[in-house]
Protein backbone atom coordinates (compact mmCIF):
# COMPACT_ATOMS: atom_id res chain seq x y z
CA UNK A 1 0.00 0.00 0.00
CA UNK A 2 1.49 3.18 -1.07
CA UNK A 3 2.17 5.70 1.81
CA UNK A 4 2.90 9.41 1.87
CA UNK A 5 6.21 11.22 3.81
CA UNK A 6 5.34 14.81 4.71
CA UNK A 7 7.99 16.74 6.33
CA UNK A 8 6.06 19.68 8.18
CA UNK A 9 7.26 23.28 7.16
CA UNK A 10 6.71 26.32 6.29
CA UNK A 11 3.58 28.22 4.62
CA UNK A 12 2.31 27.01 1.33
CA UNK A 13 2.36 29.37 -1.11
CA UNK A 14 2.11 29.11 -5.00
CA UNK A 15 -0.73 28.64 -7.65
CA UNK A 16 -2.64 25.60 -8.93
CA UNK A 17 -5.37 24.46 -11.02
CA UNK A 18 -8.57 22.97 -9.19
CA UNK A 19 -9.52 19.54 -11.37
CA UNK A 20 -13.48 18.43 -12.65
CA UNK A 21 -15.44 17.20 -9.90
CA UNK A 22 -15.31 13.64 -8.48
CA UNK A 23 -18.92 13.74 -7.22
CA UNK A 24 -20.18 15.88 -10.45
CA UNK A 25 -17.84 13.50 -12.78
CA UNK A 26 -19.04 9.90 -11.24
CA UNK A 27 -23.21 10.84 -11.81
CA UNK A 28 -22.55 12.39 -14.95
CA UNK A 29 -20.92 9.38 -16.30
CA UNK A 30 -23.30 7.31 -15.08
CA UNK A 31 -25.89 9.19 -16.97
CA UNK A 32 -24.22 8.22 -19.93
CA UNK A 33 -26.82 4.92 -19.63
CA UNK A 34 -29.43 7.38 -20.70
CA UNK A 35 -28.00 8.27 -24.06
CA UNK A 36 -28.78 6.82 -27.60
CA UNK A 37 -26.08 8.38 -29.55
CA UNK A 38 -22.52 8.83 -28.10
CA UNK A 39 -21.57 11.61 -25.70
CA UNK A 40 -18.68 13.14 -24.52
CA UNK A 41 -17.58 14.25 -20.68
CA UNK A 42 -15.00 16.56 -20.60
CA UNK A 43 -12.95 17.99 -17.58
CA UNK A 44 -12.83 14.75 -15.76
CA UNK A 45 -10.55 14.62 -13.04
CA UNK A 46 -7.88 11.67 -13.17
CA UNK A 47 -9.24 10.06 -10.22
CA UNK A 48 -9.52 5.97 -8.90
CA UNK A 49 -13.39 6.36 -8.78
CA UNK A 50 -13.63 7.89 -12.22
CA UNK A 51 -11.30 4.98 -13.70
CA UNK A 52 -13.83 2.72 -11.83
CA UNK A 53 -16.85 4.27 -13.19
CA UNK A 54 -15.50 4.06 -16.76
CA UNK A 55 -14.93 0.57 -15.86
CA UNK A 56 -18.04 -0.16 -14.76
CA UNK A 57 -19.51 1.08 -17.91
CA UNK A 58 -17.12 -1.31 -20.18
CA UNK A 59 -17.74 -4.18 -18.33
CA UNK A 60 -21.58 -3.29 -19.70
CA UNK A 61 -20.54 -3.02 -23.11
CA UNK A 62 -20.30 0.49 -23.27
CA UNK A 63 -17.39 1.97 -25.56
CA UNK A 64 -15.08 4.52 -23.82
CA UNK A 65 -12.35 6.18 -25.76
CA UNK A 66 -10.43 8.63 -24.26
CA UNK A 67 -8.50 11.76 -25.67
CA UNK A 68 -5.45 13.23 -24.32
CA UNK A 69 -7.34 16.23 -22.43
CA UNK A 70 -8.79 13.17 -20.71
CA UNK A 71 -12.07 13.60 -22.41
CA UNK A 72 -14.39 10.51 -22.30
CA UNK A 73 -16.01 9.49 -25.14
CA UNK A 74 -18.88 7.10 -24.43
CA UNK A 75 -21.22 4.89 -26.47
CA UNK A 76 -23.36 2.87 -25.18
CA UNK A 77 -25.52 1.48 -28.65
CA UNK A 78 -23.75 -2.36 -27.63
CA UNK A 79 -24.82 -2.51 -24.19
CA UNK A 80 -24.96 -6.45 -23.14
CA UNK A 81 -25.11 -6.67 -19.41
CA UNK A 82 -27.24 -5.01 -16.56
CA UNK A 83 -24.98 -5.74 -14.49
CA UNK A 84 -22.85 -3.76 -11.88
CA UNK A 85 -20.83 -6.31 -10.22
CA UNK A 86 -19.60 -6.32 -6.40
CA UNK A 87 -16.34 -6.67 -7.25
CA UNK A 88 -16.26 -2.66 -8.67
CA UNK A 89 -19.33 -1.70 -6.38
CA UNK A 90 -17.53 -2.37 -3.53
CA UNK A 91 -14.82 -0.46 -4.30
CA UNK A 92 -17.13 2.84 -5.07
CA UNK A 93 -20.39 3.90 -3.28
CA UNK A 94 -21.55 5.83 -6.43
CA UNK A 95 -21.54 2.48 -8.56
CA UNK A 96 -25.56 2.30 -7.24
CA UNK A 97 -25.87 5.87 -9.92
CA UNK A 98 -25.96 3.07 -12.76
CA UNK A 99 -29.23 1.63 -10.92
CA UNK A 100 -31.71 4.56 -11.88
CA UNK A 101 -30.39 5.13 -15.74
CA UNK A 102 -29.88 1.43 -16.67
CA UNK A 103 -33.21 0.49 -15.30
CA UNK A 104 -35.29 3.57 -16.75
CA UNK A 105 -33.77 2.95 -20.32
CA UNK A 106 -33.69 -1.00 -20.56
CA UNK A 107 -36.52 -2.17 -18.04
CA UNK A 108 -33.59 -3.86 -15.77
CA UNK A 109 -30.69 -3.52 -13.56
CA UNK A 110 -28.83 -5.46 -11.29
CA UNK A 111 -26.98 -3.50 -9.13
CA UNK A 112 -24.26 -4.97 -5.72
CA UNK A 113 -25.94 -3.77 -2.77
CA UNK A 114 -23.32 -1.30 -1.68
CA UNK A 115 -23.42 -2.38 2.28
CA UNK A 116 -21.65 0.46 4.59
CA UNK A 117 -18.18 2.16 4.86
CA UNK A 118 -16.14 3.55 7.21
CA UNK A 119 -17.89 6.66 7.50
CA UNK A 120 -21.35 5.27 8.42
CA UNK A 121 -24.03 3.04 7.03
CA UNK A 122 -25.50 4.71 3.92
CA UNK A 123 -28.70 2.84 3.22
CA UNK A 124 -30.00 3.18 0.01
CA UNK A 125 -33.68 2.79 0.75
CA UNK A 126 -34.86 6.05 -0.36
CA UNK A 127 -33.16 5.35 -3.98
CA UNK A 128 -35.40 1.60 -3.72
CA UNK A 129 -38.13 3.45 -2.59
CA UNK A 130 -38.55 6.03 -5.13
CA UNK A 131 -38.04 3.74 -8.22
CA UNK A 132 -40.68 1.07 -6.41
CA UNK A 133 -43.04 4.53 -6.39
CA UNK A 134 -41.94 4.71 -10.10
CA UNK A 135 -43.67 0.84 -11.04
CA UNK A 136 -40.26 -0.73 -10.58
CA UNK A 137 -40.26 -4.24 -8.60
CA UNK A 138 -37.12 -4.51 -6.59
CA UNK A 139 -35.99 -7.41 -5.03
CA UNK A 140 -32.40 -8.20 -3.19
CA UNK A 141 -31.08 -11.35 -3.73
CA UNK A 142 -27.02 -12.65 -2.78
CA UNK A 143 -26.39 -9.00 -1.87
CA UNK A 144 -27.59 -7.70 -5.90
CA UNK A 145 -30.31 -5.51 -6.04
CA UNK A 146 -31.99 -7.14 -8.88
CA UNK A 147 -34.33 -4.11 -10.40
CA UNK A 148 -37.48 -4.71 -13.36
CA UNK A 149 -39.54 -2.89 -15.16
CA UNK A 150 -42.60 -3.67 -17.25
CA UNK A 151 -42.78 -1.14 -19.97
CA UNK A 152 -41.38 2.82 -19.01
CA UNK A 153 -41.39 3.53 -15.49
CA UNK A 154 -44.25 5.61 -14.61
CA UNK A 155 -43.97 9.30 -13.21
CA UNK A 156 -44.94 10.11 -9.15
CA UNK A 157 -45.17 12.68 -6.72
CA UNK A 158 -42.06 11.52 -4.08
CA UNK A 159 -40.82 13.26 -0.90
CA UNK A 160 -37.41 11.81 -0.03
CA UNK A 161 -37.81 12.40 3.84
CA UNK A 162 -33.70 12.38 4.23
CA UNK A 163 -32.35 14.95 2.20
CA UNK A 164 -30.24 12.63 -0.39
CA UNK A 165 -27.71 13.83 -2.95
CA UNK A 166 -27.03 10.17 -4.63
CA UNK A 167 -31.11 9.21 -4.08
CA UNK A 168 -32.35 12.21 -5.81
CA UNK A 169 -29.36 11.59 -8.33
CA UNK A 170 -30.81 8.51 -9.82
CA UNK A 171 -34.09 9.19 -9.27
CA UNK A 172 -34.19 12.45 -11.06
CA UNK A 173 -32.04 10.04 -13.91
CA UNK A 174 -34.66 7.53 -13.57
CA UNK A 175 -37.42 10.14 -13.92
CA UNK A 176 -35.99 11.67 -17.35
CA UNK A 177 -37.46 8.62 -19.72
CA UNK A 178 -40.35 7.72 -17.11
CA UNK A 179 -43.93 7.97 -18.78
CA UNK A 180 -45.41 11.09 -17.32
CA UNK A 181 -44.52 14.03 -15.03
CA UNK A 182 -42.07 13.38 -11.52
CA UNK A 183 -42.41 15.42 -8.73
CA UNK A 184 -39.57 14.97 -6.13
CA UNK A 185 -39.40 17.04 -2.85
CA UNK A 186 -36.87 17.84 -0.52
CA UNK A 187 -34.61 17.04 -2.99
CA UNK A 188 -30.45 17.72 -2.20
CA UNK A 189 -29.51 21.14 -3.83
CA UNK A 190 -25.59 20.57 -4.20
CA UNK A 191 -23.97 22.17 -7.09
CA UNK A 192 -22.90 18.65 -8.26
CA UNK A 193 -27.03 17.58 -8.70
CA UNK A 194 -27.62 21.20 -10.65
CA UNK A 195 -24.06 19.95 -12.36
CA UNK A 196 -26.15 16.07 -13.36
CA UNK A 197 -29.39 18.00 -14.31
CA UNK A 198 -27.82 21.06 -16.12
CA UNK A 199 -26.45 17.74 -18.44
CA UNK A 200 -29.33 15.88 -18.80
CA UNK A 201 -31.13 19.25 -19.99
CA UNK A 202 -28.74 19.11 -22.46
CA UNK A 203 -29.61 15.53 -23.24
CA UNK A 204 -32.94 16.86 -24.11
CA UNK A 205 -34.70 15.69 -20.60
CA UNK A 206 -37.22 18.38 -19.46
CA UNK A 207 -36.53 19.46 -15.70
CA UNK A 208 -37.56 22.43 -13.95
CA UNK A 209 -37.26 24.03 -10.51
CA UNK A 210 -33.09 22.65 -10.89
CA UNK A 211 -31.14 24.20 -7.70
CA UNK A 212 -34.22 24.15 -5.58
CA UNK A 213 -35.62 21.26 -3.47
CA UNK A 214 -38.74 20.57 -5.73
CA UNK A 215 -37.40 19.13 -8.78
CA UNK A 216 -40.44 18.86 -11.36
CA UNK A 217 -39.49 16.01 -14.52
CA UNK A 218 -41.63 15.54 -17.80
CA UNK A 219 -40.67 12.19 -18.83
CA UNK A 220 -39.26 12.11 -22.74
CA UNK A 221 -39.36 8.88 -24.80
CA UNK A 222 -35.35 9.42 -25.50
CA UNK A 223 -32.29 11.62 -24.48
CA UNK A 224 -29.16 11.75 -27.11
CA UNK A 225 -25.60 12.40 -26.56
CA UNK A 226 -24.46 15.67 -25.94
CA UNK A 227 -20.11 17.45 -25.05
CA UNK A 228 -20.93 18.62 -21.48
CA UNK A 229 -17.79 19.72 -18.94
CA UNK A 230 -18.31 18.84 -15.26
CA UNK A 231 -18.06 21.88 -12.69
CA UNK A 232 -14.76 22.47 -10.68
CA UNK A 233 -14.60 20.43 -8.11
CA UNK A 234 -16.06 22.44 -4.78
CA UNK A 235 -14.21 20.07 -1.95
CA UNK A 236 -10.63 20.23 -3.50
CA UNK A 237 -11.04 23.51 -3.55
CA UNK A 238 -11.87 23.99 -0.16
CA UNK A 239 -9.16 21.81 0.87
CA UNK A 240 -6.57 23.26 -0.23
CA UNK A 241 -8.11 26.85 1.14
CA UNK A 242 -7.74 25.36 4.37
CA UNK A 243 -4.42 23.41 4.22
CA UNK A 244 -3.05 27.18 3.33
CA UNK A 245 -4.90 28.70 6.11
CA UNK A 246 -3.61 26.16 8.62
CA UNK A 247 0.14 26.72 7.48
CA UNK A 248 -0.05 30.67 7.21
CA UNK A 249 0.46 30.47 3.88
CA UNK A 250 -1.44 32.29 0.51
CA UNK A 251 -1.85 30.30 -2.24
CA UNK A 252 -4.32 31.22 -5.60
CA UNK A 253 -6.97 28.73 -6.77
CA UNK A 254 -7.67 28.66 -10.89
CA UNK A 255 -10.43 27.33 -12.65
CA UNK A 256 -12.46 26.99 -9.79
CA UNK A 257 -15.61 28.83 -8.60
CA UNK A 258 -16.34 30.67 -5.47
CA UNK A 259 -19.96 30.92 -5.58
CA UNK A 260 -19.19 26.94 -5.37
CA UNK A 261 -18.27 26.74 -1.63
CA UNK A 262 -19.85 30.37 0.23
CA UNK A 263 -20.24 28.38 3.76
CA UNK A 264 -16.54 27.13 3.61
CA UNK A 265 -15.61 31.17 2.47
CA UNK A 266 -17.41 32.55 5.12
CA UNK A 267 -15.62 30.01 7.77
CA UNK A 268 -12.58 30.95 6.13
CA UNK A 269 -12.84 34.50 6.43
CA UNK A 270 -13.92 34.17 10.15
CA UNK A 271 -10.53 32.28 11.07
CA UNK A 272 -8.37 35.45 9.74
CA UNK A 273 -8.06 34.50 6.21
CA UNK A 274 -7.60 37.24 3.52
CA UNK A 275 -9.73 36.55 0.84
CA UNK A 276 -10.32 37.75 -2.90
CA UNK A 277 -11.83 36.45 -5.99
CA UNK A 278 -12.37 36.57 -9.95
CA UNK A 279 -14.27 34.97 -11.93
CA UNK A 280 -12.40 31.30 -12.32
CA UNK A 281 -10.04 31.96 -9.22
CA UNK A 282 -9.79 32.18 -5.03
CA UNK A 283 -6.89 33.76 -3.53
CA UNK A 284 -6.33 33.29 0.30
CA UNK A 285 -3.85 34.98 2.33
CA UNK A 286 -3.13 34.45 6.11
CA UNK A 287 -0.86 36.81 6.13
CA UNK A 288 1.42 34.52 8.25
CA UNK A 289 -1.16 35.07 10.94
CA UNK A 290 -2.48 32.00 13.13
CA UNK A 291 -5.53 31.27 11.79
CA UNK A 292 -8.87 31.37 14.67
CA UNK A 293 -10.91 28.14 15.58
CA UNK A 294 -13.95 28.52 14.10
CA UNK A 295 -17.36 26.60 14.83
CA UNK A 296 -19.51 24.74 12.36
CA UNK A 297 -22.60 22.00 11.63
CA UNK A 298 -22.87 20.17 8.61
CA UNK A 299 -25.54 20.16 6.91
CA UNK A 300 -27.10 19.87 3.36
CA UNK A 301 -26.58 22.36 0.45
CA UNK A 302 -26.12 25.32 0.28
CA UNK A 303 -25.30 24.59 4.55
CA UNK A 304 -21.66 23.53 5.84
CA UNK A 305 -20.55 20.65 3.85
CA UNK A 306 -20.03 17.31 5.09
CA UNK A 307 -16.75 16.41 3.18
CA UNK A 308 -15.40 19.91 4.49
CA UNK A 309 -15.66 19.16 8.34
CA UNK A 310 -12.21 16.99 8.74
CA UNK A 311 -10.01 19.27 6.70
CA UNK A 312 -11.37 22.35 9.51
CA UNK A 313 -10.33 19.88 12.30
CA UNK A 314 -6.79 20.04 11.39
CA UNK A 315 -7.02 23.34 10.81
CA UNK A 316 -8.48 24.05 14.22
CA UNK A 317 -6.14 21.61 16.10
CA UNK A 318 -3.60 24.62 15.32
CA UNK A 319 -5.80 27.78 15.62
CA UNK A 320 -6.08 30.16 18.11
CA UNK A 321 -8.87 29.11 20.54
CA UNK A 322 -11.47 26.78 21.09
CA UNK A 323 -14.11 25.50 18.19
CA UNK A 324 -16.72 22.96 18.07
CA UNK A 325 -17.29 20.67 14.70
CA UNK A 326 -20.66 19.49 14.84
CA UNK A 327 -21.41 16.27 12.16
CA UNK A 328 -25.11 15.68 11.31
CA UNK A 329 -25.32 13.99 8.08
CA UNK A 330 -22.89 10.23 8.93
CA UNK A 331 -22.71 8.75 12.35
CA UNK A 332 -18.95 7.94 11.89
CA UNK A 333 -17.02 10.72 10.48
CA UNK A 334 -14.94 12.00 13.29
CA UNK A 335 -12.82 9.11 13.64
CA UNK A 336 -9.89 10.89 12.42
CA UNK A 337 -9.57 12.92 15.53
CA UNK A 338 -7.71 9.94 17.69
CA UNK A 339 -5.34 10.59 14.79
CA UNK A 340 -4.79 13.88 15.62
CA UNK A 341 -4.65 13.24 18.65
CA UNK A 342 -1.77 11.14 18.46
CA UNK A 343 0.13 13.99 16.57
CA UNK A 344 -0.63 16.24 19.72
CA UNK A 345 -3.91 17.70 18.88
CA UNK A 346 -6.44 18.60 21.88
CA UNK A 347 -9.79 16.78 20.48
CA UNK A 348 -12.87 15.65 22.76
CA UNK A 349 -15.93 13.99 21.69
CA UNK A 350 -18.89 14.94 22.38
CA UNK A 351 -21.31 12.82 20.44
CA UNK A 352 -21.62 13.70 17.20
CA UNK A 353 -19.48 17.16 18.30
CA UNK A 354 -15.54 17.21 18.45
CA UNK A 355 -14.39 20.28 20.49
CA UNK A 356 -10.96 21.63 19.40
CA UNK A 357 -8.54 23.32 21.65
CA UNK A 358 -5.61 24.82 19.47
CA UNK A 359 -2.11 23.50 20.42
CA UNK A 360 0.67 25.98 19.71
CA UNK A 361 2.27 22.94 17.39
CA UNK A 362 1.36 19.56 16.20
CA UNK A 363 4.42 16.61 16.33
CA UNK A 364 4.85 13.79 13.58
CA UNK A 365 3.77 10.59 13.46
CA UNK A 366 2.57 7.54 11.85
CA UNK A 367 -1.08 7.69 11.10
CA UNK A 368 -3.72 5.86 9.35
CA UNK A 369 -6.63 7.69 6.45
CA UNK A 370 -9.36 6.11 7.26
CA UNK A 371 -11.70 7.34 4.35
CA UNK A 372 -11.13 10.39 1.50
CA UNK A 373 -11.50 13.48 3.64
CA UNK A 374 -9.95 12.26 6.87
CA UNK A 375 -6.55 11.31 4.42
CA UNK A 376 -6.94 15.19 3.14
CA UNK A 377 -7.48 16.13 7.35
CA UNK A 378 -4.22 13.76 8.10
CA UNK A 379 -1.98 15.29 5.01
CA UNK A 380 -2.74 18.48 5.90
CA UNK A 381 -1.71 17.88 9.56
CA UNK A 382 1.36 16.63 8.46
CA UNK A 383 1.83 19.45 6.77
CA UNK A 384 1.85 21.54 9.89
CA UNK A 385 3.27 19.39 12.28
CA UNK A 386 6.81 19.49 13.44
CA UNK A 387 8.92 16.56 12.16
CA UNK A 388 8.17 13.98 9.26
CA UNK A 389 4.87 12.41 9.38
CA UNK A 390 3.83 9.06 7.61
CA UNK A 391 0.33 8.66 6.03
CA UNK A 392 -0.54 4.79 5.34
CA UNK A 393 -3.85 3.65 3.72
CA UNK A 394 -3.48 6.61 0.94
CA UNK A 395 -5.36 4.24 -1.61
CA UNK A 396 -8.72 6.72 -0.01
CA UNK A 397 -6.90 9.85 -1.28
CA UNK A 398 -6.50 8.72 -4.55
CA UNK A 399 -10.23 8.01 -5.30
CA UNK A 400 -11.00 12.04 -4.99
CA UNK A 401 -7.81 14.26 -5.44
CA UNK A 402 -6.03 14.04 -8.51
CA UNK A 403 -2.36 14.83 -8.58
CA UNK A 404 -2.12 15.67 -4.52
CA UNK A 405 1.63 15.40 -3.99
CA UNK A 406 2.40 16.73 -7.03
CA UNK A 407 -0.08 20.08 -6.50
CA UNK A 408 1.43 20.14 -2.89
CA UNK A 409 4.86 20.35 -3.77
CA UNK A 410 4.06 22.91 -5.91
CA UNK A 411 2.76 25.04 -3.18
CA UNK A 412 6.10 24.07 -1.46
CA UNK A 413 5.09 21.12 0.73
CA UNK A 414 7.90 18.84 1.07
CA UNK A 415 5.83 15.54 0.45
CA UNK A 416 6.78 12.28 -1.56
CA UNK A 417 4.78 9.07 -2.33
CA UNK A 418 6.59 5.88 -0.96
CA UNK A 419 5.03 2.75 -3.20
CA UNK A 420 3.79 -0.15 -0.76
C1 LIG B 1 -20.42 10.47 -4.91
C2 LIG B 1 -21.04 11.53 -4.07
O1 LIG B 1 -21.65 12.45 -4.58
N1 LIG B 1 -20.86 11.45 -2.76
C3 LIG B 1 -21.40 12.47 -1.89
C4 LIG B 1 -22.84 12.16 -1.62
O2 LIG B 1 -22.91 10.88 -1.04
P1 LIG B 1 -24.32 10.15 -0.93
O3 LIG B 1 -25.14 10.50 -2.11
O4 LIG B 1 -24.04 8.71 -0.66
O5 LIG B 1 -24.91 10.81 0.38
P2 LIG B 1 -26.43 11.14 0.70
O6 LIG B 1 -26.68 12.58 0.43
O7 LIG B 1 -27.29 10.16 0.00
O8 LIG B 1 -26.49 10.88 2.26
C5 LIG B 1 -27.03 11.83 3.15
C6 LIG B 1 -27.67 11.13 4.33
O9 LIG B 1 -28.83 10.44 3.87
C7 LIG B 1 -28.81 9.10 4.32
N2 LIG B 1 -29.52 8.28 3.30
C8 LIG B 1 -29.17 8.38 1.99
C9 LIG B 1 -29.82 7.63 1.03
C10 LIG B 1 -30.87 6.79 1.43
O10 LIG B 1 -31.49 6.08 0.61
N3 LIG B 1 -31.19 6.72 2.75
C11 LIG B 1 -30.55 7.46 3.70
O11 LIG B 1 -30.88 7.38 4.88
C12 LIG B 1 -27.32 8.77 4.42
O12 LIG B 1 -27.07 7.66 5.26
C13 LIG B 1 -26.78 10.07 4.98
O13 LIG B 1 -26.98 10.10 6.36
O14 LIG B 1 -23.38 13.16 -0.72
C14 LIG B 1 -22.74 13.19 0.55
C15 LIG B 1 -23.45 14.23 1.40
O15 LIG B 1 -23.26 15.48 0.89
C16 LIG B 1 -21.25 13.48 0.39
O16 LIG B 1 -20.61 13.35 1.62
C17 LIG B 1 -20.60 12.52 -0.60
O17 LIG B 1 -19.30 12.95 -0.91
C1 LIG C 1 -17.79 10.57 1.00
C2 LIG C 1 -17.28 10.92 -0.17
O1 LIG C 1 -17.42 10.26 -1.32
P1 LIG C 1 -18.24 8.93 -1.64
O2 LIG C 1 -19.68 9.25 -1.53
O3 LIG C 1 -17.84 8.64 -3.05
O4 LIG C 1 -17.78 7.87 -0.66
C3 LIG C 1 -16.48 12.16 -0.34
O5 LIG C 1 -16.27 12.58 -1.50
O6 LIG C 1 -16.04 12.74 0.68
Amino acid sequence: MDKLIIKGGGPLSGEIRISGSKNSALPILAATLLAETPMQVGNLPHLHDVTTMLALLRCMGVGVTIDEKLCVEVDNSSISEYTAPYDLVRTMRASILVLGPMLSRFGEANVSFPGGCAIGSRPVDIHLRGLEAMGATIEVDQGYIRAKSDGRLKGVHFFMDTVTVGGTENLMMAATLAEGTTILENAAREPEVVDLANCLVEMGAKIDGIGTDTLTIEGVKSLSGCQFDVMPDRIETGTYLVAAAASRGRVKLKDTCEKLLESVLLKLDEAGACISTGPDWIELDMKGNRPKAVSLRTAPYPAFPTDMQAQFLAMNAVSEGTGSVTETIFENRLIQIHELNRMGANIRLEGNTAIVTGVEELKAAPVMASDLRASASLVIAGMIANGETMVDRIYHIDRGYECIEEKLQLLGANIRRVPG
